[in-house]
């Protein structure tokens, strides 16, 4: 493609919202190629001033969603992994045959999808996480079968301006929910647990909040630079913080011996079989 994409966004939310902000200022494509869905209204109206693209609501306009694809070159179904078939039902009338669906749902299989659309519509499943809408996310992208190699560079230009692409099969996107998809929770939770107890050592709390978000994102840029450049491993990174019979080889030995690892394996697999539950749950 020559141009610029059109895209059309139904279920502008959270994660579409996040893919959106990087997209845009990593221009790729510019506002009016954009045509975006929520439900309500009031969201609606939310989304278009804080994105500044055309926003319309599919409780106000029940062909919303349907005006929107008609155009698209890409249409990111960014709904409710439960919403997904129906939406893709919805709008199958409307596609063109050239049209790229790309799925950012976790669990809902591309089979699951497919059987919902026009036959040999070209369908694209992601994994994504938020912080693509600060240039620094991570997105697993796993064409489903049919899908030409210009039509899979397409969505991964949506992505590549602004975090990782990382190209992998369906059956990966369990891990990748595991490892990428939900991954940034568990580190806000890390940084929440840091603030809250800092508080009780004896800091503000606008202090400890401001300490665990730079801490995360220092610590982060570390592990960046080092893994990219090859220097550094997390764990190298780690042992230059442990001086010997030092704080942080306390701090570290009561993580180890209170299971931190085994909590974040568990936790993983936790996210993983639950995204394979969902392939069940909503699968025809
Ligand atoms: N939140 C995250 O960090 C991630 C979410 N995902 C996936 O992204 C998808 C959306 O999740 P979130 O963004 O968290 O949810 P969200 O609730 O923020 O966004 C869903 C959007 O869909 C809209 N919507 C619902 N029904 C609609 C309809 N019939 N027509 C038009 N719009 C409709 C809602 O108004 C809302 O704006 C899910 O499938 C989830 O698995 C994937 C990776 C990470
Ligand atoms: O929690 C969820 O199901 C979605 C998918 C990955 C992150 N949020």
């Amino acid at each position: 493609m020559t141009s610029q994409p059109r895209l059309a966004i139904l279920g502008l939310g959270s994660m579409t919202g996040a893919i959106l902000t990087g997209l845009l200022a990593a221009s790729v494509t510019t506002p009016d190629r954009i045509s975006a869905t929520t439900r309500s209204a009031a969201s609606a109206q939310e989304r278009a001033a804080k994105h500044g693209v055309t926003v319309h609501s599919s409780e106000e306009d029940p062909d919303a969603n349907l005006t929107a694809v008609r155009e698209a070159d890409v249409v990111l179904l960014g709904v409710k992994p439960k919403d997904i078939v129906a939406t893709a039902r919805e709008i199958a009338p409307a596609l063109r045959p050239e049209t790229v669906v790309v799925s950012v749902a976790a669990g809902v299989r591309a089979e699951t999808i497919a059987a919902a659309l026009p036959a040999g519509q070209p369908l694209v499943r992601t994994m994504p996480n938020t912080p693509l809408t600060v240039g620094s996310g991570v997105v697993g992208v796993a064409p489903a079968a049919g899908v030409t190699e210009e039509q899979r560079a397409l969505v991964e230009s949506l992505f590549s301006g602004s975090g990782l692409v990382v190209p992998v099969t369906e059956e990966q996107l369990s891990a990748v929910v595991a490892a990428a998809g939900s991954a940034p929770a568990y580190v806000f939770l890390l940084a929440e647990a840091i603030a809250k107890h800092a508080v009780q050592l004896g800091l503000d709390r606008a202090d400890a909040e401001a300490m665990a978000a730079a801490t995360v994102k220092g610590a982060g840029l570390m592990l960046q630079r080092g893994v990219q450049s090859g220097d550094q491993t997390a764990e190298q990174l780690r042992k230059a913080v442990m001086s010997p019979n030092g704080t942080t080889e306390r701090a570290v030995a009561v993580l180890q011996e209170g299971g931190f690892e085994r909590l974040v394996a568990e936790a993983m697999d936790a996210a993983a079989a639950r995204d394979r539950e969902m392939g069940e749950e909503f699968a025809g």
